[in-house]
């Protein structure tokens, strides 16, 4: 089965500018940001997808989250776990995403929330616990499970406006994980967290690939940990290459995508920039 299942997909956002100054011409009234995007990451299997700012890497995750559709001028298929359509709910069964709008929603309209309600919250994917939400003993037993799983029951009582960036996102992985998703999708999880809370985080991170597929969203090279074997490079608004780490992650590959020409070295299972030329 295929956690994500895309072929030939292309997306564009609404253009108004670059038409507006043109005579009406169809082919500038949209701005194509992806095209022919061809993805499949099967269950079990962890990845990362790496692109430069602006590549179109958040624009992937609206595909997925389907807040943004494939244009409809040719034939395409998109799959998420051999599902056509879906409902933002039923998604949530399937996969547990984690994007930086997530964390600032929080941060923004949740602060007096504890720890344990964001974890219980997410049974009725809400923002609050409200008097008419019902959770039975094995609904808040599941709670204590994953945040015990998590290291972060230290974190029950503790409301989010006290909480650093790296207490609240973990928070907001187990809320996910309520769920027992199949995959993770994190996007830039550790913008934000200094050097021992970006360890930290990763630690956490492998401990969730044992049970989890994850998809990890991101620039930087340093994070795709070691159970991390595929990748997906976005360049040039397509999947520019994709497949086995060590193939994919080459100083060529990544001079082209980050425009700049740059030496990468592997250490104890881990890539990272040694130069930059
Ligand atoms: N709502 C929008 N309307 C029009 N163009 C957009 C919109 N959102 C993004 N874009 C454009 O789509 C392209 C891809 O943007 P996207 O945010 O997906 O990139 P990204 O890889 O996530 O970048 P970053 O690493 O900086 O977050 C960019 O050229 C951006 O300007």
């Amino acid at each position: 089965m295929y956690i994500i299942d895309f072929e030939n997909i292309d997306v564009a956002y609404d253009n108004i500018d670059s038409y507006k100054d043109r005579d009406i011409d169809s082919n500038y009234k949209e701005n194509i940001v992806l095209k022919d995007i061809n993805l499949k990451i099967e269950e079990g299997s962890h990845w990362a997808i790496l692109g430069a700012n602006g590549s179109g890497k958040s624009t992937l995750l609206k595909l997925i989250l389907s807040e943004i559709h494939p244009r409809a001028t040719k034939e395409f298929k998109k799959e998420i776990m051999g599902l056509k359509r879906y409902s933002i709910f039923e998604l949530k069964k399937y996969l547990g995403v984690i994007t930086n709008d997530l964390h600032n929603y929080f941060l923004q309209n949740a602060s007096y929330m504890s720890g344990f309600e964001v974890v219980l919250s997410g049974y009725y994917s809400s923002i609050g616990i409200f008097t008419h939400q019902d959770f039975t003993s094995s609904q808040i037993s599941k709670v204590f499970e994953v945040m015990n799983f998590l290291d972060i029951i230290n974190l029950k009582d503790k409301k989010v406006s006290a909480m650093s960036t790296g207490e609240l996102r973990k928070c907001l992985i187990a809320r996910a994980l309520i769920h027992t998703p199949k995959a993770f999708i994190l996007d830039e999880p550790t913008v934000g967290l200094d050097i021992k809370s970006q360890i930290n985080f990763i630690k956490m991170l492998k401990k969730l690939s044992k049970t989890t597929s994850i998809i990890l969203v991101t620039h930087h090279l340093e994070e795709i940990f070691e159970e991390i074997d595929n990748v997906a490079l976005i360049y040039n608004k397509t999947i520019y290459k994709s497949g086995k780490k060590d193939e994919i992650l080459t100083s060529e590959n990544l001079s082209e995508i980050f425009d700049t020409k740059i030496s990468i070295k592997k250490k104890n299972e881990r890539y990272f920039i040694e130069e930059i030329l």
